[in-house]
């Protein structure tokens, strides 16, 4: 485990204070690290869970050649070019009962979908360019198919000894079919990953408190509950904090002792009233950063200790608010968790964590797919951007009737305003060195339909 200030002297030109949105990345990858503890699941459970171990087929999918159409299999070879082939039928093979008569040249076996192709014949012809003579023959129009045409080869899928699945592979729905399609029941599987959050400030409320003057509902902590929960982890709810030291040194603690990672918004930057950062510095090996992004510029990233507190289960936790509630199975290993203090604004959370927080807590996770797809689409508007940092504009990806692809920004870009978070399904991301976008030009979105 790497402290704050061995990872920022692996870093060239690190600069807590101008960082580049590339560099979070690097840094991230460094700081944490994949969980360890595994759980063998039925496959029914295993949706969205990751591999802990490498999925070696028992056996070959398809097992037997067979034939891909409802037609007749026959030796291909006979086939000439520009002529019909005449052709007597001798037998059936069904899916789950194969013909295992010989067949002549000359003769060929009607066959099913999924039937076992029989001995020496590896062609087959569908059923609709056939005609048949009323009685024991049919004729192949001229040129309607090659050797080998519509047949599947066993193996083609997956071959016997061979890794059908590598160990940090997302299980996805083809995943799930995939491993039942090799007869096995369970998978091995990294354990579910802790993640607990809270949102920090005096001026928020919960859900339920009256509204008063100067005071917003707390948004976040029902953002980043949907952000995590798509993400398959397990969600560790502590509620609103105020910025008092004790309420949010217990809070750090609890959230340490239960969970691997905790997210926190708010308190983050230079405000005269913030504990937070203070508590942080207090509890664990913390890095404050100014990044050189918009939306998401100051951050705060590092590790909360734990070890040296008793451990804690799931009974003894208190909801610290009216509509907070705690979900979490057994207690964590007590060794601290990974730290990532996002900025109060409710779309730099948003922003910071796809950017940043997804993609380290997938590596905590053991998936070994975590950076996000970029995508590249045409602009349909101008952007003012100044090289020099990196911009993430909310945008909608839409196909244009040619077929290409196009993105607009969702209107207001403040970084308190969800709205136009909500119409949008992408970040287009500005990259640092990129500067004024023209309509037309190419710009590269993050999409998140379905991710979030
Ligand atoms: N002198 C400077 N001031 C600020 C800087 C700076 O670099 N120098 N950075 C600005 C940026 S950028 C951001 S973002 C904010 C981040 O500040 P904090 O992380 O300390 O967050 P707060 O001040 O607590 O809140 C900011 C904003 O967000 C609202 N908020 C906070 N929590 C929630 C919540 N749970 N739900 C909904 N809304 C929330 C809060 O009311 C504020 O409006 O600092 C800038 N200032
Ligand atoms: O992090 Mo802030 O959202 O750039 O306003």
């Amino acid at each position: 485990m790497k402290t704050i200030v061995q990872i920022a002297a692996e870093l060239q030109g690190y600069d807590p204070q101008a960082l580049k949105a590339a560099d979070v990345n690097a840094f991230l990858d460094r700081l944490v690290e994949p969980v360890t503890a595994t759980e063998e699941l039925p496959l029914f459970n295993a949706l969205g869970r990751v591999l802990a171990r490498d999925v070696v087929s028992p056996i070959s999918v398809p097992p037997h050649d067979n034939s891909a159409m409802d037609g007749y299999a026959f030796a291909g070879a006979q086939l000439t070019k520009g002529q019909p082939l005449t052709l007597r039928v001798v037998g059936t093979a069904l899916a789950g009962k194969a013909w295992t008569g010989t067949v002549a040249a000359g003769e060929c076996v009607k066959i099913m979908t999924g039937a076992i192709m029989p001995t020496g014949l590896d062609t087959v012809v569908p059923q609709e360019f056939t005609t048949s003579d009323g009685g024991e023959h049919i004729t192949i129009a001229a040129d309607v198919l090659q050797l080998g045409d519509n047949r599947r080869f066993k193996g083609e899928d997956l071959m016997e000894g061979g890794v059908a699945l590598a160990r940090g592979e997302l299980l996805t729905p083809a995943a799930l079919g995939l491993v039942a399609s090799l007869g096995l029941p369970t998978v091995t599987v990294v354990r579910r990953l802790r993640v607990a959050y809270f949102s920090t400030g005096d001026e928020i409320l919960s859900l339920g408190e009256a509204p008063r003057e100067g005071a917003v509902y707390d948004s976040n902590r029902y953002t980043v509950f949907g952000l995590l929960t798509r993400m398959g982890v397990e969600v560790i709810d502590l509620g609103v904090v105020r910025d008092e030291p004790a309420l949010l040194e217990a809070a750090f603690r609890q959230a340490a002792q239960q969970a691997d990672a905790i997210i926190t918004s708010g308190g983050v930057s230079v405000g005269e009233a913030d504990h937070t950062r203070t508590m942080m510095k207090k509890l664990g090996d913390v890095a404050f950063w100014r990044i050189a992004m918009r939306p998401g510029r100051p951050m705060a990233v590092g590790r909360i200790a734990g070890a040296e507190f008793e451990e804690k289960t799931a009974s003894t936790a208190q909801p610290s608010s009216p509509d907070s509630y705690q979900n979490n199975s057994g207690a964590h290993s007590g060794a601290g968790a990974v730290l990532f203090g996002l900025p109060g604004n409710p779309v730099a959370v948003m922003v910071t964590f796809l950017a940043f927080v997804r993609p380290a807590l997938l590596r905590m996770m053991g998936s070994t797919r975590t950076a996000p797809p970029l995508l590249r689409a045409i602009s349909t508007e101008a952007m003012r951007k100044k090289p020099g940092r990196t911009e993430y504009q909310r945008g909608l990806v839409t196909t244009a009737p040619d077929g290409t692809l196009q993105v607009c920004t969702t209107g207001n870009q403040g970084s308190g305003v969800l709205s136009s978070m909500v119409q949008a399904n992408g970040l287009i991301v500005l990259h640092h060195g990129q500067g004024n976008v023209a309509v037309g030009d190419m710009v590269d979105v993050m999409v998140f339909d379905g991710v979030i």
